[in-house]
């Protein structure tokens, strides 16, 4: 129901619609409050080291009546702070919250301070990520007989999009730590207008203005740690703090460097101005190490100094949130390792040319500009004199516990709790869980369209040439084999796409209702050839499996969680088969074995 109901005649012979149009109000409303509780709950940036961010509106029928935030880890709580504010206006108030309450330490003190206070009815914004807190203080609040309302669960998600997308922005770096298990990585850069972050002789100060740099320092203040690499170090002998005088929260300085080959005088070893770390190859130059531990200087040695091994330290040591400031070489490693989450490129109005200055990624191995990664949630915003584009590279994983609905989940794999049980997304091939994407090359050997068993170089390429088989048109049979013999599944599924939509005669008429067999059947087949595949699956056993692909609105998730994750459905499917019938599982594998052998890969 629109609000354009308000606007015909004969709305008032239509009670109905009065009704949806004060319920939209009413969302409307919610939707406002929570936003503004996300809003809030960003005050604390730069103040203390990052933690998740709350915050509280207590709203009466007319007014806000109190509002917080939380300061710090440990720090009164948003939910209290707002309840003293509101006094007694709390009771049979509405209390708004940007994430449900965590209760760390297990005292419930901002659901006590709900119920003491008598509010009646709270407003979340997303449930806690966290496995262990997800879902507690909504039920403790239900049971105490409060109704609680969850953005995108009770109050349908077409009238919340902005404040649910407030909420998820505004704790993208616990959401991300929660969902992948790695900190949260911004990599920020300045270049020219002709694509430069330093001219040839590597001098870059300063290509962007005093206002965008100004901006900076305060995503260092937001931010656990920032990373260069040991050639920006001898570069720019950098200082990488955050400006704020003698208050506010200092990131750890972290530098990657192999060789250790770096000055004796840096800014970076002055540990009276902000601690750093040194990360470094197990062996290197062991008489540096000593000198730079003599300054105070942390160093730490990997066995393969590399983005996703220091990223797996780091969210060891409990940080959330990553800034990287290091020029293209580095910053093509740890995007090609996934690590990259977003991305701000202050873009400055000014040319420098040099055809061999340096730009803000190097190699990523790329030749199409169709392999090119693009950026989602894009932003534009003028600072100064410079633009700043921002996006991310990967989706924010809002945790959703509708992916796939409550029924549907049930029905797929009854063992799981949509609420409770942990959600595991993949989607590029390096990612933890890549090799369940359909993209990951494990060749299967699955019959032709004559019937004879033959190898296809991944699902992708299987999937793709299954929707000319059996087609009316003769010349399909001609696409089958272009796609089976495809360099990459990239190229593979390219192919197949663009044949569907450029000659929609060639697709056999069946396709969309056999598509999801089709799928079924390569991955049973890639899932029982491969033993370390089928363990990674099992091993996957209590998770909901989430495809976290922001452009496939049928076998991923979409960007807001609003795609249909068929492939994670059918992976989930396939696990519970594999798990349901032991004997014919061990069967499968030995089948699965056997045809791997016949494999030339
Ligand atoms: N405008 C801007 O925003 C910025 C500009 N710059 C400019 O960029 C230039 C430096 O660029 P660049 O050389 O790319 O600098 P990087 O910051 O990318 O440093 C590269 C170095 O990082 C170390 N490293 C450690 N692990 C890896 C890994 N897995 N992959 C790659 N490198 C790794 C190596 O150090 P080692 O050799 O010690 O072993 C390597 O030489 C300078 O001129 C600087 O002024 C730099 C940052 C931002
Ligand atoms: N040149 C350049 C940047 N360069 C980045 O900032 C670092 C220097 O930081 P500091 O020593 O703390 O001022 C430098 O090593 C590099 O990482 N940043 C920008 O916002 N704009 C610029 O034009």
């Amino acid at each position: 129901m629109t609000t354009a109901m308000w606007f015909t005649p004969s709305f008032t012979r239509h009670p109905t619609s009065i009704i949806n149009c004060t319920y939209n109000h009413h969302h409307a409303l919610d939707a406002s409050y929570v936003k503004r509780a996300a809003d809030l709950s960003d005050k604390s940036a730069c103040f203390t080291s990052p933690h998740p961010n709350f915050g509280c509106v207590i709203a009466t029928a007319r007014n806000v009546v109190g509002e917080g935030y939380l300061y710090a880890q440990g720090t009164k709580p948003a939910e209290v702070q707002a309840v003293e504010a509101a006094g007694e206006y709390c009771r049979g108030a509405t209390a708004y919250v940007n994430m449900e309450p965590g209760d760390c330490h297990g005292d419930f003190t901002a659901v006590s301070a709900f119920i003491k206070a008598g509010i009646t009815r709270v407003v979340v914004g997303i449930r806690h990520p966290l496995q262990h807190l997800r879902g507690k203080a909504i039920q403790t609040l239900r049971t105490q007989g409060l109704q609680v309302d969850v953005l995108g669960e009770d109050i349908p998600s077409i009238s919340i999009q902005d404040a649910l997308k407030s909420c998820l922005v505004v704790n993208a770096p616990l959401l991300y730590r929660s969902a992948c298990r790695v900190p949260f990585s911004v990599l920020k850069y300045a270049m020219t207008l002709d694509g430069k972050i330093a001219a040839t002789s590597g001098h870059s100060t300063w290509i962007s203005s005093t206002k965008s740099r100004s901006h900076v320092f305060e995503l260092r203040g937001r931010s656990d740690a920032v990373i260069v690499g040991g050639s920006t170090v001898r570069k720019d002998n950098p200082r990488l703090t955050p400006r704020h005088g003698s208050g506010g929260h200092l990131p750890m300085r972290i530098v990657m460097s192999q060789t250790l080959d770096l000055p004796e005088v840096a800014n970076l070893w002055d540990v009276r101005e902000a601690p750093t770390i040194v990360a470094t190859q197990r062996g290197a130059r062991r008489s540096f190490q000593k000198f730079l531990a003599s300054k105070g200087v942390e160093v730490v040695e990997f066995d393969s100094l590399n983005p996703k091994d220091v990223m797996d330290y780091l969210y060891d040591l409990g940080y959330l949130s990553i800034l990287w400031e290091c020029g293209g070489a580095l910053s093509a490693s740890a995007i090609s390792a996934g690590v990259i989450h977003k991305v701000h490129a202050f873009v400055a109005p000014k040319i420098i040319g040099g055809k061999n200055a340096p730009s803000p990624v190097g190699e990523l191995g790329m030749v199409e500009m169709t392999q090119a990664l693009e950026l989602i949630d894009v932003s534009y915003e003028q600072i100064g004199s410079d633009v700043l584009i921002s996006g991310y590279l990967q989706p924010i994983p809002d945790m959703t516990p509708v992916i796939p609905s409550v029924d549907e989940t049930l029905a797929i794999d009854p063992s799981l709790s949509p609420y409770d049980s942990p959600i595991i997304f993949f989607y590029k091939t390096w990612d933890p869980y890549g090799s369940f994407s359909n993209f990951s090359s494990h060749p299967i050997r699955l019959p032709d369209e004559n019937g004879d068993c033959v190898t296809w170089s991944s699902v992708q390429h299987y999937y793709q040439a299954q929707k000319f088989v059996g087609s009316c048109n003769p010349n399909a049979r001609n696409y089958i084999e272009v796609i089976r013999s495809a360099k990459s599944p990239e190229e593979a599924a390219q192919m197949g796409r663009r044949t569907q939509r450029e000659h929609p005669d060639m697709v056999r008429a069946d396709w969309e209702s056999m598509k999801r067999e089709v799928m079924y059947k390569a991955l049973k087949c890639k899932f029982s050839i491969y033993p370390h595949l089928n363990s990674m699956l099992l091993s996957t056993s209590g998770s909901i499996l989430v495809e976290a692909s922001p452009h496939d609105l049928f076998w991923g998730r979409g960007r807001d969680g609003e795609g249909l994750n068929y492939l994670g459905r059918l992976l989930m499917k396939l696990r519970s088969e594999f798990l349901g019938d032991d004997d014919t599982h061990k069967l499968e594998i030995l089948q699965g074995i056997e045809n791997f052998n016949n494999i030339n890969i």
